[in-house]
């Protein structure tokens, strides 16, 4: 991820780009990208694991934009200087708290489900 947050820093400053790159361009950009994924998806119905009935070109495609959806996540943290890394760990420590193996083990309910009244 840091790799990554550096590589794209310097394709945007080669290009000048750094100007057009603010936390809400960037946000809308991401937006776009996941409307792009969810396009290959549109009208297909459930689909299988590992996508068996998608074509090699189709497959292809979709690594292509959940690159795009990654590379401005990326992006938008760093120019929100929210050290992704970091973050991302946090939260997953605070969805263990937040769900307990024990208790949620087989169940799909939010966490305001579980809270005792
Ligand atoms: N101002 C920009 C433009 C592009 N990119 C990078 C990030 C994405 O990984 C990719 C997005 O490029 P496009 O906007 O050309 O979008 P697609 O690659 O999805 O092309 P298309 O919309 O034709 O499918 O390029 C960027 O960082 N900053």
């Amino acid at each position: 991820m840091i790799d990554s947050r550096k590589i794209q820093e310097e394709f945007c400053e080669e290009r000048n780009w750094n100007q057009y790159h603010s936390p809400r361009n960037i946000l809308l950009a991401l937006v776009g990208e996941v409307g792009e994924l969810s396009e290959i998806f549109q009208w297909k119905g459930e689909v299988k694991k590992g996508l068996p009935e998608f074509t090699e070109k189709e497959k292809e495609h979709v690594g292509q934009e959940l690159s795009d959806v990654l590379v401005y996540l990326i992006r938008l943290a760093d120019r929100c200087h929210v050290d992704l890394s970091t973050a991302v760990l946090n939260k997953i420590e605070q969805n263990r708290l937040k769900y307990p193996a024990d208790k949620v083990y087989g169940k799909s309910e939010k966490y305001t489900e579980y809270i005792e009244k």
